[in-house]
């Protein structure tokens, strides 16, 4: 089947195959030959490869940044910095690549046992469309350095980044078959998780097809990773920096025209300090350069596609019809330039007079839309913030550095920032809570979810037998 690709400056830039059952299987079985040859090198040689596709993608940043721009709509700048969280992950991985031990236990009568940290197989990556790069780098990188091989399958919105990553691996020196990129849509993921010979899925998605994905890897017993979507809350105390919370308030609503998973789009703010903060905020977010993404000065371009504007659109009506008032933003934006008048832009927006129980404060509408809610006390905030069936993200600005811990410790959140937002150091780990999913990329501990712990126990001795 054929499927083309719209740019979401509303041109078609490329159309593409989709990958049905016959192409799926021939990746996993490139993929199932890679591992044979890839699973039995050192953690050197492995760190090795990871480095010099590193090297490369330093080297083509710019390259890689303007096709991740043309291919999401993201500003240029911001594709940069997303890039380097790429090469950023593969040097990581490539250090605990070469670092990876087990155990040695010492037992009774000179006996031992050890452990081996293994690789799981072939494993598959499902990404969502908002960071098609930065989501297959930070599955493949852990994979491989644990001597897996990956089939990655990109979202049908941004199926070319991905492919650029097949080919630095290659270059890099991997076997061939060990980075597979499939495309296509449901079907073709389905055909992924359904496979006998895929031994772990982590999918990067929304919560509907998470669940569904869930389903599938139940009927074969698979490990997998769910990153799935959220509501998160931002916590914006009285004795905060005015100046940074105003920063992170726009950093945690904005990136990526807003369509970001760990979005903290629940902004409270505590009342003595609300008009002062909301002044502020609408001020520095209709600041916000729009329009085209390829321009340096640009920092918000197109949304991703047609139906996603109308449904954010959607949010902001149903926002004002409920009681909510729109102080900036919300609207369809039509730039001056005529190349771009076919492109999804919209103005960000800032919601005001927002309750609890309005739609646009419990569900994720993954767009440029900040809800502000005004609160009194530590103990209230913190029971709003964590009333809902998401868990991950979620943010404090505050001077008081016991109440930032207390607050931090009290959130039901994967990751919480403190007086900072939705940057992302690849050494931490990242993933949710609840309904955010589980499992974690990034961070040291990624590698216990791409391995598997054998114990080899070792008898010194005779058999004492029960027999
Ligand atoms: N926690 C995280 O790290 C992130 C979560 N997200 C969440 O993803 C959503 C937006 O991304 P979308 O691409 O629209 O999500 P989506 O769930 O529609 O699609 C994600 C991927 O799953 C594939 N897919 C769809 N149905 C499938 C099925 N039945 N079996 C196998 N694969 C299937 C799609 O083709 C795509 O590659 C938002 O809810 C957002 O919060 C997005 C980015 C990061
Ligand atoms: N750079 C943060 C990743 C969040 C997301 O994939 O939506």
């Amino acid at each position: 089947m054929k499927s083309a690709l719209c740019f979401s400056l509303g041109r078609v830039i490329a159309t593409f195959a989709c990958s049905g059952e016959k192409e799926v299987n021939l990746a996993v079985e490139n993929a199932k030959a890679a591992f044979k040859l890839w699973s039995k090198k050192s953690g050197l040689e492995r760190c090795q490869v990871l480095l010099e596709a590193a090297r490369i993608i330093k080297e083509r940043k710019d390259e890689i940044a303007t096709m991740e721009t043309i291919n999401n709509g993201k500003s240029i700048f911001e594709a940069r910095l997303d890039v380097d969280t790429c090469w950023q992950c593969l040097e990581y991985y490539a250090g605990l690549a070469a670092s990876m031990a087990g155990e040695h236990i010492q037992l009774p009568g000179g006996s031992f046992g050890y452990t081996r940290r293994e690789p799981l197989g072939v494993c598959v990556g499902i990404g969502a469309w908002n960071y098609p790069f930065q989501i297959a780098c930070w599955k493949s990188a852990p994979a491989l350095a644990c001597g897996n091989a990956m089939i990655f399958k990109p979202s049908p919105f941004t199926p070319v980044s991905a492919l650029l990553l097949a080919e630095i691996y290659t270059k890099a020196g991997a076997p061939p078959g060990l980075f597979n990129v499939v495309q296509g849509g449901a079907a073709t993921g389905q055909f992924l998780c359904h496979h006998r010979e895929v031994a772990k899925i982590s999918f990067t998605g929304s919560v509907p097809t998470g669940v569904k994905i869930m389903e599938m890897s139940a009927k074969g017993v698979k490990p997998i990773t769910l990153e799935l979507g959220g509501k998160s809350p931002l916590i914006i105390f009285s004795d905060c920096n005015m100046e940074n919370a105003v920063k992170g308030a726009l950093m945690a609503n904005f990136l990526t025209q807003g369509q970001v998973c760990c979005n903290g789009t629940r902004v409270f703010v505590q009342k003595e300090i609300a008009d002062k903060f909301i002044n502020e905020v609408v001020k520095q977010t209709q600041k916000i350069k729009l329009g085209d993404p390829l321009l340096e000065d640009t920092r918000m371009g197109p949304l991703i596609n047609a139906p996603h504007l109308e449904r954010v659109l959607g949010f902001v009506k149903l926002a004002k019809e409920q009681g909510a008032t729109v102080l900036c933003g919300g609207e369809v934006y039509v730039p001056e330039d005529p190349k771009l008048k076919h492109g999804y832009y919209m103005t960000p927006c800032i919601l005001t007079n927002c309750r609890d129980d309005m739609t646009c404060v419990k569900e994720e509408i993954f767009g440029p839309v900040m809800s502000i809610l005004t609160f009194g006390t530590e103990a209230e905030v913190l029971e709003r913030a964590n009333d809902t069936t998401f868990g991950l993200a979620a943010g404090v600005f505050t001077r008081d550095i016991q109440r930032a811990h207390r607050v931090a410790a009290e959130l039901q959140a994967g990751t919480c920032y403190i007086n900072n937002y939705n940057v992302s150091p690849v050494e931490l780990p990242f993933g949710g809570y609840k309904k955010s999913g589980f499992g974690r990329e990034n961070g040291r501990v990624t590698i216990e979810y791409y391995s598997q712990l054998k114990t080899v126990c070792v008898e010194m001795g005779d058999v004492e037998s029960a027999f």
